[in-house]
């Protein structure tokens, strides 16, 4: 391990939301792993902050700080109008960083690098503002990083509001129906201003030194040749704990937004070898009381045991499971409100996982090899499905009946689908296979292994010229006067 005489300090700014923070923690602990010069901040806004804190998500890491800055918001305040939230995050977001960046040189940390993941977009002017280089870390797939650069510059057809149902066909992807692209592009879709917010991030991409992505070589090929044709990609991931692909027993500091029911994990100890039906939709999904109701009575129906993580959206509503339900499954399932995924993943207990195809479920499920029912809903999770059905071939896709609902007879269907039959073994067989090619990129010499080292040699190299640079200057000149 190369170590400098100085520590080349990186700000890792993260969105304000669970599956943001998850893979910048991951990150952080890969880059400190790496090289023991490096120390990471990891900076988010005060209210999950707080949030942390109260879980125990900030755990210690002696190379990883924790900080936040302000959105102008009180930590308790109200985050669930998404639009408000953005507005005022865009708004008082640049003058809270600038602040932290300050503070930080005060207390000693002057800031060497600063990453930010996607939704952002004024983080890269406040690097530049101090003339800080600066890097995104892409949390989502390199497909979808292809279609909303493609999508900005107008390099391919999309939807309008004129045409809004058309096939979308790019290079490197597999032709794209409207409902298969991520949600935000599809004209009069909802959360207008994610979209103008993921946009906005890649339209700075310019001004980034280093982009980042959460996945891996094998996974994407086509789809990371064809974006690099137009913009510089390094895929680093999948940043998943690596215990997940059994290369170390490590401890990772979670970053759970929420309290985990770790004694699930009991429960699973008692249930037979591959037979638990895992059911999770991320931090951020919520079903409609009709879309509950009928996935319930299809897991009652299943005759299989399920652990089924139930999470309100917020503090202020409930997730109001049917009248019976759970008598007619008792014994057979466990409700939680927040889980640790990633052991629940490689519980020997679990048979698949009916997921919403976040991002970092997708490559944690992935990373554990197991079968997948794929249940998305909005945003990357169309087009991840997309991916995960028809092209890696490792799920099943739960299809919606014409008012949009996942009928509790397709969720018998599918369960039966994803465990008995041909197509079952042959996606337990691709599943391993992807399972891995995770762990060869991510071992010593692996593609994402590499373009880590890269980014950590280019770090290293600036705070070098940076220092020789110091070292030269007179005690009262800054490089930039
Ligand atoms: O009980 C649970 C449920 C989830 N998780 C973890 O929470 C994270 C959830 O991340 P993800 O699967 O990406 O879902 P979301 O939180 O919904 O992520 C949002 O952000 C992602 C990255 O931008 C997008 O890919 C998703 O579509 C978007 O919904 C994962 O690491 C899970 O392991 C737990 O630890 N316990």
């Amino acid at each position: 391990m190369v170590t400098l005489e100085v520590n080349i300090h990186i700000l890792l700014v993260t969105f304000p939301a669970q599956g943001h923070v998850k893979p910048a923690i991951r990150f952080a602990r890969r880059l400190t792993a790496s090289n023991a010069s490096l120390l990471v901040s990891l900076a988010t806004n005060e209210a999950i902050g707080q949030q942390m804190r109260d879980s125990g998500a900030t755990g210690s890491d002696e190379h990883i700080n924790f900080e936040t800055f302000s959105d102008g918001l009180s930590v308790d305040g109200n985050q669930h109008d998404v639009d408000k939230f953005m507005a005022q995050l865009n708004r008082a977001g640049p003058e809270g960083l600038a602040t932290l960046i300050n503070d930080l040189q005060v207390r000693g940390r002057p800031v060497h690098c600063i990453v930010s993941n996607p939704f952002v977009p004024w983080v890269v002017d406040v690097a530049e503002g101090f003339g800080i280089p600066c890097a995104m870390l892409w949390v989502q797939s390199c497909a979808v990083y292809a279609i909303y650069y493609q999508s900005l510059y107008r390099l391919g057809e999309f939807p309008t509001p004129e045409r809004p149902n058309i096939d979308v066909s790019l290079p490197g992807l597999p032709v794209l129906k409207t409902n298969e692209l991520p949600s935000f592009l599809v004209p009069f879709a909802p959360y207008q201003c994610l979209a103008d917010a993921i946009l906005g991030h890649i339209k700075k991409i310019k001004k980034v030194k280093w982009v980042l992505a959460n996945s891996f070589h094998a996974l994407e090929t086509e789809a990371i040749q064809s974006v690099s044709e137009l913009t510089p990609i390094m895929t680093i991931g999948p940043l998943v704990p690596l215990g997940l692909l059994e290369r170390s027993t490590a401890s990772e500091v979670r970053g759970d937004l929420w309290k985990s029911e770790d004694d699930c994990l009991d429960w699973l100890n008692t249930q037979p070898k591959e037979s638990v039906i895992y059911v999770s939709f991320g931090s951020i999904v919520s079903l409609s009381p009709k879309q509950i109701e009928e996935l319930a009575w299809g897991l009652a129906s299943s005759g299989r045991p399920f652990l089924w993580v139930a999470k309100p959206v917020d503090s202020t509503s409930e997730f109001l499971l049917p009248t019976g339900f759970l008598d007619a499954a008792a014994g057979r399932g466990k409700i939680v409100k927040w889980c640790p995924q990633v052991e629940v993943l490689t519980h020997p207990s679990v048979a698949c996982f009916v997921t919403h195809c976040g991002w970092n479920s997708t490559l944690e499920t992935i990373a554990a090899g197991t079968p997948i029912l794929a249940f998305s809903h909005w945003g990357d999770q169309v087009t991840n499905a997309k991916f995960l059905v028809d092209v890696y071939s490792v799920g099943v896709r739960l299809e919606r009946d014409a008012e949009g609902v996942v009928r509790r007879e397709e969720v018998c269907r599918c369960i039966k689908e994803i465990r008995e039959g041909q197509r079952a073994s042959k996606i337990r067989e691709n599943a391993m296979k992807l399972k891995e090619a995770a762990r060869e990129a991510l071992e010593e010499g692996g593609s994402s292994d590499k373009n880590l080292r890269v980014f950590v040699e280019d770090l290293i190299s600036l705070a070098r010229e940076e220092e020789a640079i110091r070292v030269r200057l007179p005690n009262d000149q800054s490089p930039d006067d």
